[in-house]
């Protein structure tokens, strides 16, 4: 390695504050920013073979191999505080993601004061910082926390045997225990290796329940092979002495599982049972190599491990039957990786194709075109570019192609697993995820998504990273192209496809079922994959359509008694396990109370005409501000929306699938990075977006199914963070809305927010002046546009066209000057406050017109939870009123009766 830094063109750095004359003092001084920019972002190969080699040791000797490498030689303080020191070695990035841990280093060393930069030293080892700290993109969130967690912080994950790499990637992020849905699929995951069904509710870390086993499943998986000299596609990952259990034994079980439901008292009971079950499932077929656990750490583990047991709720498992398996018997080379290119590179470049290539395959929002743009109609103030003209980059589906079957292509560099996810925003979100957490294990992701350039992603595939995280569309095209990493697709040791339910809608993903057929054509292979399938809505059933129920009467007057029934949970999940191919899957359930919202989400509604919706999505983003999705049920939704409300100056942000895929990525980011942003989104980004700190969801139109409803919601209340969510409703939406509230089992109606009637009414007025202002731009804008049209084909056609030819369109002349006018008039009502300052309102609950006092200062979650407890207030006093009356009643009956 210190042959090929000689090798490179070092060049000193400037340093902000720096004198120029000074550098010819520290000739050698190499910013770290600077190295990891110049190539050497890459696996330290030596240190990685002795990692194989060693065996792993206490948590508390988490070695990180940087310390050992960089050696200051020189300290020098600049006169405005900035610390600098000169390094004998360079210090040579050792994962695909050192660019993200230098920021984060240098984040946590550097201390703003007073405007003035000063270095810190942890631990003898002070770095200098020459860049300017980039913004963190989607996902990166993540490893921008700085932690202040130490190896003992960590016990809670102790029980899983993660690799210290792994762990230490885990204590900066903050990671202090393990999620409930982690906790318990872990065990059977990583030590019994066992295929994972998952379901639990939005924003519960479901990403790192299938994360962490592929990553330490492949780090065991490179262990096993460099040991051994073996192919790692020869060696099972799976293992084939799980416990099987027999027919009496499940049925058994299953009666076990019927017998908790219902049965409050017993809950807690049962499920202690459920985790040691699952914890038995985990560890009885584990790796006999793996009992090096030091037992201080177990017997400190034994009282964590107790207590967290008793917190335990009800877990629904369901057990399903397995196949045997084989072994796999292919041949390959495990080998060291070149010339890796950072996939940030991927995303910091402008490779993104300016009119966005594929016309959203990827997250198959087919149900997003609405008349209105189908018919042409600009927005304004919405970045988009038609796709479908030239058909660029639209995902081809290739019909009746041969699959090679049991051929099998090898690079060198095994491909070890591959996610799939519905959307690209996800995909590139849980790279992301799956970089910060491998950061110190030397594995590469490679994120696959349409709308970027696919030449930039085949040279990452080029460069042999061990996970691939895809939508369907592009992965199927590369595929088909013959992209030779891809090839290996069939002997993958890991699969997890997330967002599955979405994933395998019908109609939604047509290269989903090949690719399937794809992965699952060597039997042996298929066999020793380990398979992940995670939502938050796996197990909703919905209710039959009302034309499949019941009894039908045919033509010749014949009665039928139909034989469609609801499907069950169970019947849904085993024909997931089926679709996927996968064996003796653990069904781990935690969505049984909530169906997959989370317990920290509070809901609301509010019922108004359509008319109306405006007004009262203005009143919310004014009144309580806070960063806010609006969700909308098409495309022509969020454009009239996004117009509509950049009007009002809320600076709203679109997102929808027909925007380019650049626009959709930085519209997160700018959303992310503003407290008080609005973004206006389809169901593009319903599922799985982690943005931290979303106040308020709001459904600006009730959602077409449960399963959307559910995973909007879930874009706040986050990692037991608290949210609001807010379903929009008119009277023509009542019966989706009573739809949605029977799938979720909901008893009784969901609470209304309050809004006050009295500072509804200058908002209505603004609103309607805004949406006047808007039909007037609309109109000239296609006046324009179809002028422009005009003029543009009497060009092509080197032609002079007169009026009676194509008749110019009817615009009346005055029409800009009104426009500048009403502009003006409404501009100067704008700027008038809208709430009076220290305003507040008194909210009529259960009949009480005095019940709920409103303040301006409230927060919406405040004052709806506020509004919950009057109305639970009033309930209970008008209850005990009752009572009471009841018993004057009772007594008042027993002294007539003696007298
Ligand atoms: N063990 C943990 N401790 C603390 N935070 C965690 C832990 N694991 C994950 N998180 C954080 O929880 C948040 C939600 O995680 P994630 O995105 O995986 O949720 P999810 O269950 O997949 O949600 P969704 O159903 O919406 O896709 C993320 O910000 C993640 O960083």
């Amino acid at each position: 390695m210190s042959k090929k830094i000689n090798n490179l063109k070092w060049e000193s750095v400037a340093l902000e504050g720096f004198p120029e004359s000074m550098m010819d003092n520290f000739q050698g001084f190499v910013g770290l920013e600077e190295c990891t920019d110049y190539g050497l972002d890459k696996q330290n190969k030596r240190s990685k073979k002795n990692k194989q080699a060693t065996k792993r040791k206490n948590i508390e000797n988490i070695n990180p191999q940087i310390e050992k490498i960089e050696i200051p030689k020189k300290k020098i303080k600049l006169s405005n505080g900035f610390t600098v020191e000169s390094c004998q070695n360079a210090t040579p990035s050792t994962t695909n993601e050192d660019k993200n841990s230098t920021h984060k280093k240098n984040k946590k060393e550097k201390k703003v004061k007073n405007g003035k930069v000063s270095t810190v030293p942890p631990d003898n080892e002070t770095k200098t910082k020459t860049k300017k700290v980039k913004k963190p993109k989607l996902g990166e969130n993540m490893s921008s926390v700085t932690s202040d967690l130490t190896p003992e912080d960590m016990l809670s994950w102790a029980e899983f045997k993660l690799p210290e790499e792994i762990l230490k990637a885990l204590m900066e992020l903050g990671f202090k225990k393990p999620t409930k849905i982690q906790q318990l699929s872990l065990p059977a995951a990583i030590h019994g290796r066992r295929d994972i069904l998952g379901a639990a509710e939005t924003g519960s870390g479901k990403t790192l329940a299938f994360g962490l086993p592929i990553l330490s499943g492949i780090m065991k998986l490179k262990e096993k092979a460099a040991l051994k000299g073996l192919d790692v596609y020869e060696i099972p990952y799976k293992k084939s002495s799980n416990k099987k259990k027999t027919d009496e034994e499940l049925s058994k079980d299953k009666n076990s599982n019927r017998n908790k439901k219902g049965r409050k008292d017993k809950k807690q009971l049962n499920s202690k049972k459920e985790v040691k079950e699952s914890s038995e499932d985990g560890y009885s077929s584990g790796d006999e190599d793996e009992n090096d656990e030091p037992k201080n750490i177990k017997e400190n583990l034994k009282s964590i491990k107790d207590k967290n047991v008793e917190q335990e709720e009800f877990i629904e498992e369901i057990d399903v039957p397995f196949r045997k398996r084989e072994e796999s018997i292919d041949e390959g080379n495990d080998s060291d990786e070149d010339n890796y290119i950072h996939l940030s590179e991927m995303f910091d470049s402008d490779d993104f194709k300016s009119s966005d290539d594929e016309s959203q395959k990827d997250d198959g929002s087919v149900d997003e075109q609405s008349d209105d743009e189908k018919s042409g109609d600009e927005t304004g103030g919405v970045d988009e570019v038609d796709m479908n003209e030239e058909g660029i980059g639209c995902v081809k589906v290739v019909d009746n192609v041969e699959l090679p079957g049991h051929v099998v292509v090898k690079t060198g560099k095994p491909l070890y697993a591959l996610i799939l996810t519905p959307t690209r925003e996800l995909a590139i979100q849980i790279s992301r995820h799956l970089i910060a957490a491998a950061k110190y294990t030397g594995i590469k992701v490679a994120t696959i998504v349409g709308g970027m350039a696919a030449v930039k992603q085949e040279r990452v595939l080029k460069s042999g990273p061990e996970i691939v995280v895809a939508t369907p569309g592009r992965l199927w095209e590369l595929l088909n192209q013959g992209q030779p990493h891809l090839q290996q697709l069939p002997m993958v040791k890991f699969l997890a496809i997330d967002e599955t339910d979405r994933m395998i809608e019908r109609g939604h993903f047509d290269e989903l079922t090949p690719l399937l057929e794809r992965l699952n054509s060597d039997e042996s292979h298929k066999n020793s994959r380990q398979n992940f399938v995670f939502s938050a809505t796996l197990t909703l059933v919905h209710d039959l359509p009302g034309h499949m129920k019941g009894k039908k009467v045919t033509r010749r007057g014949k009665i039928i008694n139909r034989k469609v029934e609801k499907m069950t949970p169970q019947q849904k999940i085993k024909r997931l396990i089926n679709m996927i191919g996968m064996t003796d899957p653990k069904v781990v359930d935690i969505t049984t109370q909530n169906l997959g919202t989370a317990e920290t989400l509070t809901e609301c509604r509010i019922s108004c005409s359509m008319d109306q919706k405006d007004a009262y999505l203005y009143y919310i983003l004014k009144r309580h501000p806070g960063r806010t999705m609006v969700f909308c049920n098409s495309i022509g939704s969020v454009k009239r929306l996004a117009q509509l409300l950049s009007l009002l100056k809320c600076q709203p942000l679109p997102l929808h699938a027909n925007m380019p895929q650049r626009q959709r990525l930085k519209n997160l980011e700018r959303f992310r990075d503003d407290p008080h942003g609005v973004l206006v989104a389809t169901d593009v980004a319903a599922r799985g977006l982690d943005i931290p700190d979303v106040d308020h969801v709001i459904h600006y139109q009730v959602p077409k199914t449960a399963e959307n409803y559910v995973h909007r919601s879930g874009r706040t209340a986050r990692a037991t963070k608290e949210g609001l969510t807010i379903l929009m409703m008119e009277p023509a939406e009542a019966y989706n809305y009573a739809k949605l509230c029977r799938t979720l089992n909901k008893t009784s109606e969901i609470p209304t927010f309050p809004v006050s009637a009295h500072s509804l009414a200058p908002v209505t007025q603004l609103v309607a002046r805004a949406r006047e202002l808007d039909a007037l731009q609309l109109r000239r804008r296609r006046a324009a546009r179809a002028r422009g049209w005009r003029e543009r084909v009497a060009r092509d056609l080197d032609i002079i066209i007169d009026d009676d030819d194509i008749p110019a369109p009817n615009v009346d002349p005055s029409i800009d000057k009104v426009l500048r006018t009403k502009k003006r008039q409404f501009e100067s009502l704008l700027v008038r406050p809208l709430f009076p300052k220290g305003f507040s309102f008194k909210y009529p609950t259960l009949n009480d017109p005095n019940a709920l006092q409103i303040t301006c200062e409230e927060n919406a979650l405040q004052v709806m939870k506020n509004a919950i407890e009057s109305g639970k207030l009033k309930k209970d006093k008008r209850k005990g009123k009752n009572e009471s009356l009841l018993k004057l009643e009772k007594t008042f009956k027993k002294t007539t009766k003696v007298k």
